[in-house]
């Protein structure tokens, strides 16, 4: 799905009031509509609520749920910050009092622990920090011990650019029209929207195909697994290399190991520090072992033919960043066309030594979390769509993809695409779950996939993995190896 932004999102609104012959308050309707459908699915109509309208389109949607909420049943009651008017915000006020529905221009707002709140005082036209009346509202929403619903966007939040230190309501939920907004994928505005849906509202199908965005956000409509041939064996479905463990670290080894085998790959080899064999051994017997000759899972007789051999590789699990001389001389001798994911300590040791970027293989998807993230491009960021600049500038330079971890996990192109991963759970934060990715994009790769769809197919199923995981047991609960149990 893409992710559009405001510009973008009123050109598809007055495409589509074109195209389909509708009037712009006949979408707000929907709009209205759809919001009602997922609001009365969280909420019974014993709940009494109280409407906070700005007086754009987003107060205009707020006018039109309050109303329709009614009809079903719900105690409504709207509050409106007095401001200038759209033309949909005045026909819905004006349907708000023939339906006799009590409404206030807000003063002061006080609020009875029992309501819940609906938020529509702006949406995506925000364009500006809030102040005065608007902060102070927003103020007294935050304080509410109230659930908070908020419509398409929570009031103060810029949908394209970074808000930080600005007055935004705190959502519970975030009900969101057609598609999220840019926004909502960083990880330093989780605290604004709460849990996220998304409500089609039918904007023009042919307008979105031909409107150009750099980001994505991954749904299962978006995932085209690869058939698996009836006739194939354990010689067609791929041979993974993986170099992974240290003494203490071995269980990187383990995780990843198996997680590969459990992508469908044919077979594995995984490569670890001398005298480590038998606990991967006994952990997983369908592994082939082989030991370094010394302590380290570098191994001196490495050259590209050894190398060659593999349908794809990974590195990095547990490998700690003691020797940089054994990186070096794996990725000088690394064959150009075998696809390669670099994980953990890998990408710490790159981050080390930036020089051995220019020998990145042409096929390479890192996956770092953000302090590793921080370590390999070796300087901070003030926010994330700062951060996302340069996660996107990375991965054009170094003509790489890049997976940066974390709760919509951004997969940067070397086109300049980003792509953000909708599954996964806060249970996925546990030790081992990025070995499990690693195994799993292994696994991917070295049965054909392209790089683009390892890394987005594979963190799509992790994270659903993941969620099926939390489901069986708890999002508190659940360990890396739940995660490999539940891929199916
Ligand atoms: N295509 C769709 O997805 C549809 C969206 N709908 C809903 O419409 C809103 C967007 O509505 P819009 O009227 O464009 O904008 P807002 O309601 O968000 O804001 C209204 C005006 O408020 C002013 N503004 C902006 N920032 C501030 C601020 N900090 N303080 C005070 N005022 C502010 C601004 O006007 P100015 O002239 O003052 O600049 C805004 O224009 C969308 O989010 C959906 O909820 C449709 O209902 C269906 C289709
Ligand atoms: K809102």
């Amino acid at each position: 799905m893409k992710i559009f932004n405001s510009e973008q999102l009123r050109l598809l609104d007055a495409y589509t009031i074109k195209e389909k012959g509708i009037a712009s308050v006949d979408l707000m309707e929907r709009a209205a509509s759809v919001f009602v459908e997922i609001f009365s699915e969280i909420f019974g109509a014993e709940e009494s609520v109280r409407i906070i309208c700005g007086t754009g389109n987003n107060g205009g949607d707020g006018l039109a749920v309050a109303r329709l909420l009614h009809q079903k049943g719900y105690t409504v009651f709207v509050d409106i910050i007095n401001g200038n008017e759209s033309a949909d915000f005045k026909i819905n006020l004006e349907r708000l009092n023939q339906q006799q529905i009590p409404w206030q221009y807000v003063a002061e707002l006080k609020l009875a622990p029992t309501d819940i709140i609906i938020d529509a005082i702006f949406g995506f036209g925000i364009n500006r920090p809030t102040t005065g009346i608007y902060q102070k509202t927003i103020a007294a929403i935050n304080e509410s011990k109230s659930k908070v619903v908020a419509i398409d966007i929570p009031s103060g939040l810029f949908p394209d650019a970074s808000s930080e230190n600005h007055s935004i309501v705190k959502a519970t939920h975030t009900i969101s029209f057609e598609s999220p907004k840019l926004a909502f994928m960083m990880p330093e505005n989780d605290k604004w929207v709460g849990k996220l849906h998304i409500a089609p509202i039918g904007l023009s199908e042919q307008k979105k195909a031909e409107l150009k965005t750099d980001y994505h956000y991954t749904l299962k409509a978006d995932i085209k697994p690869l058939a698996r041939e009836q006739f194939g064996h354990k010689g067609t479905f791929g041979h993974a290399l993986l170099i992974a463990g240290s003494k203490g670290m071995m269980g990187a080894a383990v995780l990843a190991s198996k997680a590969c085998l459990r992508s469908g790959v044919g077979k594995i080899t995984t490569h670890i520090p001398r005298d480590t064999a038998q606990i991967l051994q006994i952990s997983i017997p369908e592994v082939i072992c082989q030991e370094s000759e010394n302590k380290s899972c570098f191994s001196e007789s490495w050259n590209t033919d050894t190398l060659q051999k593999y349908d794809a590789v990974g590195i990095g699990p547990g490998i700690g960043t003691k020797n940089m001389n054994g990186f070096e001389n794996f990725l000088l001798n690394f064959p150009t066309n075998t696809p390669l994911v670099i994980d953990a300590d890998a990408i710490n040791l790159l981050g080390e030594n930036p020089s051995l970027l220019k020998y990145l293989p042409r096929n390479v998807i890192l996956t770092p979390h953000p302090k590793e993230f921080k370590t390999l491009i070796g300087q901070l960021w003030e926010n994330d769509f700062e951060k996302l600049e340069l996660l996107k500038g990375f991965a054009i330079k170094n003509g790489v993809i890049i997976c940066l971890k974390g709760h919509y996990t951004a997969m940067a192109l070397p086109s300049g695409e980003v792509h953000f991963n909708s599954t996964g759970n806060s249970g996925m934060g546990t030790a081992g779950s990025g070995d499990v990715l690693t195994g799993i994009i292994l696994g991917f790769l070295a049965q054909g996939y392209s790089v683009k769809e390892a890394a987005i197919q594979g963190v799509y199923e992790h994270g659903l993995a993941g969620d099926r995981a939390a489901t069986k047991r708890s999002e508190r609960a659940m360990i890396a190896s739940d995660i490999i149990e539940n891929f199916i």
